[in-house]
């Protein structure tokens, strides 16, 4: 199969007002959609917590209207309820739900705590920074509860950009309305949200951005053979360690056949590897094998002029997509010559951590996602920022955000490996969006798997085994 389903939506604070509008705009009453909301929302804590003493906090907004739902339903089953209260409620359907609710209002600066925190007190209309005393009262409480549920998100996070803006402690529980949010997968606010759930309102959100979830590989069958499986070929340089973590990165994630093109080093590496040594000439007749389904150039490439050359080659040889890393970007990012001319229209997936990332585009504004998006607008190629929050965005605005990482990956070489990963992807025959997010996955879920990671080797048989796990489940 070549082709892989994003399907959980990541939409920013515009796109979900976009979508509200449109729902209200198409027949459903704004009080509706907040009624589906807290019910929604009610339901998942129900079935988180069970019964007990429950304070609902509520802000001014619509994400107050969602907590006084919450309280109102909660209340119909019997718990006991207290709502705490920022501020009366002010548009038309928070006033609504507040004078449905049932519950006791007591001002939040002097109400008690109880075992079951519900933080409605701002979500997606976040706008500033939370008022010191509202952040400490906040934290009191939370603090002093068992159990601590955000409401589409932990008041005190930027919605677009995972920025903290007084937020400090962490819920067990969010429940995202209607989809997630960039605030959901990126960090810091992410490491604040705990378990995230997503309630269904009904409302279709349009958006160009998803979470990458695991992707649907087929199994090879009877007609598969090496060739067919991608043949990946990764151009090694200075530091041939690295170019060997690429190919067993790729070998792993199941191209069928791998060859390192060196550059006379002592070979080391599996026998399954093969190593061919490539002076500049061997390295571009190399290249012109029409069966390479995608080059891996930039492990362990060095910054030297035979990196230079190797690099050209690399870029001018035939039309199968590229993966350019490490050294390969900074060698990118030295030259005068813009990215997307070097390509000259080639597919290319580019994986800049944030300070390669910043020598190649420059200090953008905005978050993670807009940063990632533009440059592939700029590169006219796919670019995956990676770090906690991994980022994939294509040219034409489609991006993706990884979501559940693992904080050991950081170590030397795994993103060696990450290269190697996409580069079987793409040798599959996925497109490169699509390879960079399935790649993505399986590295960042063989992470998981791995558990504490010493090292990058230790990746690679984890790699395998994630890759017979998802393709036997498919
Ligand atoms: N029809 C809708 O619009 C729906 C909205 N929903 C809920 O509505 C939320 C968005 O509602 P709103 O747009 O009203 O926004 P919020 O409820 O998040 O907050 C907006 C209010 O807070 C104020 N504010 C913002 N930052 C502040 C700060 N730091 N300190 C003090 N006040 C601050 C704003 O001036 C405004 O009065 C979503 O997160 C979701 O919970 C859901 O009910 C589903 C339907
Ligand atoms: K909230």
């Amino acid at each position: 199969m070549t082709s892989i389903v994003l399907e959980q939506a990541v939409a920013t604070a515009d796109e979900m007002r976009r979508a509200d509008a449109a729902a209200i705009a198409a027949g459903t009453p704004g009080e509706a959609l907040m009624d589906r909301a807290g019910r929604a929302a009610a339901s998942a804590i129900a079935a988180f917590t069970g019964p007990d003493h429950v304070l609902v906090l509520c802000g001014p907004g619509n994400n107050g209207g969602d907590g006084y739902v919450i309280a109102r339903e909660l209340a119909e089953r019997g718990w006991p309820v207290t709502v705490g209260q920022l501020a009366p409620p002010s548009s038309r359907e928070a006033v609504a739900a507040a004078a449905a609710c049932p519950a006791p209002v007591e001002p939040l600066a002097s109400v008690q705590p109880a075992p079951v925190l519900v933080d409605a007190l701002f979500g997606t209309g976040m706008k500033r920074k939370l008022k010191p005393q509202v952040a400490g009262r906040l934290a009191d409480l939370m603090g002093a509860a068992n159990a601590r549920i955000a409401i589409d998100l932990p008041s005190g996070v930027g919605t677009d950009d995972g920025a903290l803006l007084g937020a400090s402690l962490p819920f067990d529980m969010t429940i995202a309305l209607a989809a997630l949010k960039p605030a959901h997968l990126l960090y810091p606010a992410a490491g604040l949200c705990g378990r995230i759930v997503t309630a269904d309102i009904g409302i279709p959100v349009e958006t160009r951005c998803w979470r990458i979830t695991k992707p649907r590989l087929s199994a090879p069958t009877f007609a598969d053979h090496k060739y067919t499986r991608g043949f990946a070929l990764v151009v090694e340089g200075a530091m041939p360690g690295a170019a060997m973590l690429a190919a067993r990165g790729a070998q792993a994630a199941g191209a069928g056949y791998v060859v390192v093109a060196g550059t006379g080093a002592a070979p080391g590496g599996p026998d399954s590897v093969i190593q061919r040594q490539t002076d500049e000439l061997e390295l571009e007749q190399l290249l012109e094998d029409g069966r390479i389904g995608a080059v891996v150039v930039g492990p362990g490439l060095g910054r030297d002029r035979e990196a230079s050359v190797r690099l050209d080659a690399a870029l001018s040889g035939p039309g199968c997509p590229l993966v350019l890393d490490a050294d390969a970007l900074v060698l990118l990012g030295a030259s005068a010559i813009p990215v997307a001319r070097r390509l000259h229209g080639r597919a290319a997936v580019l994986t800049p951590h944030e300070g390669e990332f910043v020598r190649l585009f420059g200090a953008q504004t905005g978050s993670r996602v807009d940063r990632a998006r533009k440059a592939a607008a700029t590169a006219q190629a796919v670019v995956v920022l990676k770090g906690p929050d991994t980022i994939v965005a294509a040219p034409d605005g489609r991006a993706a955000i990884s979501g559940s990482p693992s904080f050991w990956l950081s170590t030397a070489g795994t993103g060696d490996v990450l290269s190697g990963v996409i580069a079987a992807m793409l040798a599959r025959g996925l497109e490169p969006f699509e390879a960079a997010c399935a790649g993505v996955w399986l590295h960042g879920e063989a992470a998981r798997l791995a558990g504490p990671l010493i090292n990058a080797d230790a990746l690679v048989p984890a790699l395998n085994r994630t890759l017979a796990d998802t393709a036997c489940s498919n």
